[in-house]
């Protein structure tokens, strides 16, 4: 038999409460390459979930780890391997989409900037190219988010909730980015997602309820 491929990303026994609410006891997973869906309900914890894995909320217990790095113990290399952003950020608000594009080569040892055009397009960012994010509709912040996600080719990619607020071609334009993503077996990609989508081949499903 051929050995299993070793995951991407492993999570174990992770433990996470916020004061007033418990999310996770000893919750362990493997994610694989391809793509990994997070599913579950409102406010089951998938956005917590995403936010542990990239090292933006310290879970109390558990240890996460990306081919041989350890968040506890590498966090700045752990968090070199992964590309995670909230999708409500406003760090970037006083700089143009482009300004934006052009600063992420420095946080991402993988960019490609020769993806961005084609991304640019997909996603009919072109005519904001050069409008500060703040002046950006919801939807095309995210589009921005995406575009920056997909560039910067990391080992791991956190998506939450990645079609909110697309329109049907740039959903679809999002599907064939992620189903490409499929052939890489070295790069993972998680979306958070509160139903299974159609058209996206998938690796892993980690059902958080409902
Ligand atoms: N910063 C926070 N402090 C306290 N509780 C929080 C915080 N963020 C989220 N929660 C609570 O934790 C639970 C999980 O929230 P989370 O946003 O992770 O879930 P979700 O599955 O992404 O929800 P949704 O699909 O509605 O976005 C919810 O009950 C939420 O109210």
């Amino acid at each position: 038999m051929p050995a299993q491929p070793s995951p991407i990303l492993q999570a174990t026994n992770l433990t996470f409460h916020y004061p007033e609410r418990a999310l996770f006891s000893n919750w362990s997973a493997d994610i694989p390459a391809g793509v990994t869906l997070v599913r579950g309900g409102d406010g089951c914890g998938k956005s917590s979930l995403l936010q542990l894995l990239a090292g933006a909320l310290q879970a109390q217990a558990g240890q996460l780890q990306i081919g041989d790095v350890r968040l506890d113990q590498q966090p700045e290399a752990y968090r070199r391997h992964l590309f995670w952003i909230d999708p409500r950020s406003e760090a970037f608000d006083q700089i143009t989409t482009r300004e934006y594009f052009a600063s992420l080569p420095a946080a991402y040892p993988g960019f490609d900037d020769s993806l961005l055009p084609a991304l640019a397009e997909g996603l009919s960012l072109t005519p904001h190219l050069d409008k500060k994010l703040y002046m950006l509709s919801t939807g095309s912040k995210r589009k921005v988010w995406l575009a920056a996600a997909f560039a910067a080719n990391a080992t791991l990619t956190l998506l939450d909730d990645p079609f909110a607020g697309l329109d049907k071609a740039s959903i679809n334009f999002v599907k064939k980015m992620l189903t490409q993503a499929v052939a890489n077996p070295t790069q993972a990609r998680v979306i958070a997602l509160y139903e299974v989508p159609d058209g996206v081949p998938l690796a892993a499903h980690l059902d958080l309820g409902d």
